[in-house]
């Protein structure tokens, strides 16, 4: 089995991201982690480029251990001697040396001649290899350098002492067959070739960084260049969780590890995440928010029965804890009856059906039930069985700053006659509850209204809590629902049902309660 060396620039290109922007502490903390994740190499920066980049690679070469740490330099003396200043208390450091070989590159960016640009090569890899052994060259544009002039670029590199030879596909243009293509005629062609270490580095521009890093190991490639999260200069560049797992998972195919520590995966992605703002996508393969989690009934019942039906590898070797049965619109009887068995509910089948039915209109007016959602269908459930006179069947609202508040509703009595009334009132609540007042014939007085959220969110399940006096007797009611009109309603209406069902207290003790 092969062991491909993981090569993280998420320091470097990751940082050359539009909109990233990382500190030198926050740096020296993403390396930490890298260092714990198990990297290879860590390339902490571009040491010419700024003195705030400069002292973050020296502080990296200074603190990290067990890795080799890496700059990025022009194939310029200049950007060599500062690399090499950078990296001077590294314990294993490494100069990368670059230079464009596509044509496009250097008709219009370098204005260099191919004679010109072989030269240059030969020169500034010589020159590092002067500070130390351990060099890297990048062919940058090798996704789109003429082959033959990149099997000599790769000779003349190796020539002068490079130790790594890097073939970036640097705008993301290439389909995997032509990466792996490129890889097997350097392979082919040049003298010496196997003798050092070639490496991948492939951008995203049309979603194919990954696919091409990974065609690239299966020709021939040794070291992967990746980020974490795949951030990176335009679309980013492959993402080191996504190669890394690629190969854990699919081992029988790529006959290819890494010396990754798989459940450091996760907790580096959220780190890097948080420092640098950029949110992981919901469905970013390995470490997004769903990549393990389950939605749809079918899924769901399928992975209670066995997890392997929909789960090609598991959470907690990433890191995650477990995977999630998510509770949505798509969910089945067999998870909700799994999630109630877990929140400690012991129900009968006809309760759970019942719950089940209710849960499901929760789901067409909310985009995410929560457990504490599923608590409050619980709860109310329980409020309607206790007190089944008066159950509300419609109720329709109008409102607003120059309408008077009208309530029409109509409530099904436990005989079965249906009772329509309408009234109206100061605002929609107390129009709401002069019509049930009206259904009823009670003179009944509201005591206490209360309303909370249950949950977070625009699409929150809104709990009112009131409290109703009717002579001597005093109750309390309680109504959830997204919409908290509705919620106003059921809540009285409990607390008319408890009324009705002899449960009130004396006035007495209501009133020290409530404090009123
Ligand atoms: C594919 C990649 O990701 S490559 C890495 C890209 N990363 C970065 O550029 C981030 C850091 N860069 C910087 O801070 C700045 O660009 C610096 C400090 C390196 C240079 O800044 P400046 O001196 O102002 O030059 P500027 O960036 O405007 O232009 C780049 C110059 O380097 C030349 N150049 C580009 N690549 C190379 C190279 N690999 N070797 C030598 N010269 C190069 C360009 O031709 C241009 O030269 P010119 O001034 O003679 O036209
Ligand atoms: C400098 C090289 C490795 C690079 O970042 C690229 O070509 O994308």
């Amino acid at each position: 089995m092969r062991t491909i060396e993981v090569f993280d620039t998420t320091l470097r290109d990751g940082e050359q991201s539009p909109g990233i922007n990382l500190s030198r502490e926050e740096k020296l903390e993403i390396a930490r982690q890298l260092g714990r994740l198990g990297v290879d190499v860590i390339e902490a920066g571009f040491a010419a480029a700024s003195p705030g980049d400069f002292e973050s690679v020296a502080e990296i070469a200074r603190e990290v251990r067990g890795l080799t740490v890496c700059s990025l330099a022009r194939s310029v003396q200049s950007d060599i001697d500062r690399a090499y200043e950078a990296l001077r208390d590294a314990e294993d450091p490494r100069i990368h040396v670059f230079l464009a070989t596509s044509d496009i590159h250097l008709q219009h960016k370098l204005r260099l001649t191919r004679e010109q640009v072989l030269e240059q090569i030969d020169a500034a890899v010589r020159y590092a290899v002067k500070y130390m052994s351990n060099v890297e060259f990048s062919a940058e544009d090798a996704g789109r350098t003429d082959i033959d002039f990149l099997c000599q670029v790769a000779e003349v590199a190796i020539r002068a002492g490079a130790k790594v030879f890097n073939v970036p596909d640097t705008v993301g243009y290439l389909t995997p067959q032509e990466y792996a293509g490129k890889i097997r005629a350097l392979r082919e062609r040049v003298p010496g070739i196997e003798k050092i270490k070639l490496s991948s580095h492939c951008h995203d521009d049309l979603g194919m960084a990954v696919s091409n890093t990974l065609a690239g190991i299966e020709a021939g490639i040794t070291q992967v260049e990746v980020t974490i999260n795949g951030i990176g200069e335009r679309a980013g560049n492959a993402s080191l969780e996504e190669v890394v797992m690629a190969l854990a998972t699919r081992q029988d195919f790529y006959q290819a590890k890494t010396n990754i520590v798989l459940n450091q995966i996760y907790r580096t992605s959220r780190l890097v995440s948080k420092l640098t703002g950029f949110v992981v996508p919901p469905n970013k393969a390995i470490v997004g928010a769903n990549a393990f989690a389950h939605e749809s009934g079918i899924h769901q019942d399928g992975v209670l029965k066995e997890k392997l039906t929909y789960e090609i590898m598991k959470p907690e070797t990433i890191g995650v804890a477990e995977s999630k049965l998510v509770l949505g619109k798509h969910s089945g009887r067999h998870a909700f009856r799994e999630k109630l068995t877990e929140m400690g509910y012991q129900l009968s089948d006809e309760e759970v059906n019942e719950l089940f039915k209710r849960f499901k209109d929760l789901c067409d007016k909310k985009k995410t039930v929560t457990d504490d959602d599923i608590a409050a269908l619980v709860d109310d459930s329980h409020t309607v069985e206790r007190s089944d006179l008066y159950q509300l069947e419609y109720l329709h609202i109008s409102a607003g700053n120059t309408a008077v508040p009208t309530a029409t509703l109509r409530v099904r009595l436990a005989d079965g006659t249906v009772v329509e009334e309408a009234a109206v009132g100061n605002g929609a609540v107390d129009a709401i509850y002069q019509a049930i007042d009206r259904v009823t014939g009670g003179a009944t007085e509201l005591v206490s209204y209360q309303i909370q959220s249950v949950t977070g969110g625009r699409d929150a399940l809104g709990e009112v809590r009131v409290q109703v006096r009717q002579g001597e007797a005093v109750v309390s009611g309680r109504g959830v629902s997204t919409d908290v009109l509705e919620a106003s309603a059921k809540a009285y209406l409990d607390a008319v049902n408890r009324l009705a069902a002899g449960q009130g207290r004396s006035a007495g003790a209501a009133r020290v309660k409530a404090g009123v």
